[in-house]
C-alpha cells in the first residue's frame, strides 16, 4: 500500500474568515496526524480539504492509496440490513462480504448484520460507521470525532484497527476533542476562532 497525504501550505477561508493557511504536513504509510482545536478552529473543514471535498482556498493537497472518509453522518442507507448497507460501499470499494465480516467482527458488531440500519443505536451506528471506513480498504483514513457515542470497549477496538491499518502502511488522520490512543502522531493543533 502506498499511501501518502501531503498538504503545502494550504490555506481555508470559510465565509471571511481564515480558518488557517501555510498549512504544511506529510504522512508516509504506517503514518498518523493528530487534528485538535476548539470548536469552530477549523478541524472538519481541514478534513474536508483532505477528502477534496471543500477546495483549498490556497496551497495544494497530495494524496495517494485511495481514500476513506467517517464524518458525523454514518453514510449507510438506513433501510438496509447492516451487512448490505456495508456490502454496497465494499462493492464500491473493491471489497467483498469476507472484508465486511472481518469489519463487522473488528467493531464487535458482527451480531447486528441482519437489523436495519436505522434500529441501531447511536454507538451502534458509530460503530457502523468505522466498520465501512475498515472495510473499504482504502490507504489513507479520515476520522472526524470516531470516537463520540463510543463506549470504552468501542474505543480500545478502533485504536486496536487503526493501529492494524497502520502497520500494514495505512495513514490516518483523526480530529478529536477526545483522547485517544494514536501512538507517534503528528501534532496539528489549530488555534481558536472568535
Ligand atoms: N459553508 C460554510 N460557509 C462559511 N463558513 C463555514 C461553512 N461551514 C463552516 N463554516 C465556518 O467555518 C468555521 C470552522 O468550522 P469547522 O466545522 O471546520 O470547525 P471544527 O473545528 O470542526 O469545529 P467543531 O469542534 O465545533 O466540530 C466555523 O466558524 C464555521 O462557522
Amino acid at each position: 500500500m502506498s499511501a501518502r497525504l501531503a498538504f503545502d501550505r494550504v490555506a481555508c477561508l470559510r465565509g471571511e474568515r481564515l480558518l488557517f493557511e501555510g498549512m504544511s504536513f506529510a504522512l508516509a504509510p504506517g503514518g498518523a496526524a493528530l487534528l485538535t482545536g476548539p470548536n469552530g478552529a477549523g478541524k472538519s473543514s481541514l478534513m474536508r480539504i483532505a477528502a477534496g471535498l471543500l477546495p483549498a482556498s490556497a496551497g495544494t493537497v497530495e494524496r495517494g492509496g485511495g481514500l476513506a472518509f467517517a464524518g458525523e453522518a454514518a453514510a449507510l442507507d438506513a433501510r438496509l440490513p447492516l451487512a448490505q448497507a456495508l456490502g454496497y460501499w465494499a462493492r464500491l470499494n473493491g471489497a467483498d462480504g469476507g472484508d465486511v465480516d472481518a469489519a463487522l467482527d473488528a467493531m464487535g458488531i458482527a451480531n447486528l448484520a441482519p437489523v436495519p440500519v436505522r434500529m441501531l443505536s447511536t454507538g451502534q451506528r458509530k460503530r457502523a460507521a468505522l466498520a465501512r471506513v475498515i472495510a473499504g480498504k482504502a490507504g489513507i483514513w479520515l476520522l472526524d470525532e470516531p470516537g463520540n457515542g463510543l463506549d470504552t470497549a468501542a474505543t480500545a477496538r478502533l485504536a486496536a484497527a487503526i493501529a492494524a491499518h497502520r502497520a500494514g502502511g495505512g495513514i490516518v488522520m483523526v480530529a478529536t476533542h477526545q483522547p485517544i490512543d494514536l501512538p507517534d502522531a503528528s501534532a496539528i493543533a489549530l488555534g481558536s476562532q472568535p
